[in-house]
């Protein structure tokens, strides 16, 4: 099972996604993000995509759509806090939506 990160682990990973739009839900110890499209067909053909990805990685975002509009948030539930595979979770995510 994922370990809890460290202390500097989350703080140098939070620093990097911040970059790209995500944020920390200090209570949670969850990362949060919305991702915008241009409609609706292109939010959930991401949405699609990432669901294929966090299958094989056994490791599933809690999100909703609205429209073009998905909102997303990344914790390990197992570990109640963050771990190593949200941080690849938010990257294959970052890189998905281009
Ligand atoms: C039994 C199964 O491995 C677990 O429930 C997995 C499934 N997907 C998961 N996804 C997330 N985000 N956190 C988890 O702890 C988790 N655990």
């Amino acid at each position: 099972m994922a370990e809890k990160l460290s202390e500097t682990e989350r703080e140098t990973a939070l620093s990097e996604l911040q970059e790209t739009g995500w944020s920390l839900d200090a209570d949670r110890d969850a990362i949060s993000k919305e991702f915008k499209f241009s409609n609706f067909v292109s939010a959930f053909g991401w949405m699609s995509q990432v669901a294929m990805v966090a299958e094989k990685m056994n490791h599933h975002p809690e999100w909703s759509n609205v429209y073009n509009n998905v909102s997303v948030t990344l914790t390990t539930h197992d570990a109640e806090g963050l771990t190593e595979l949200d941080l690849k979770l938010a990257r294959r995510m970052d890189k998905l939506a281009g």
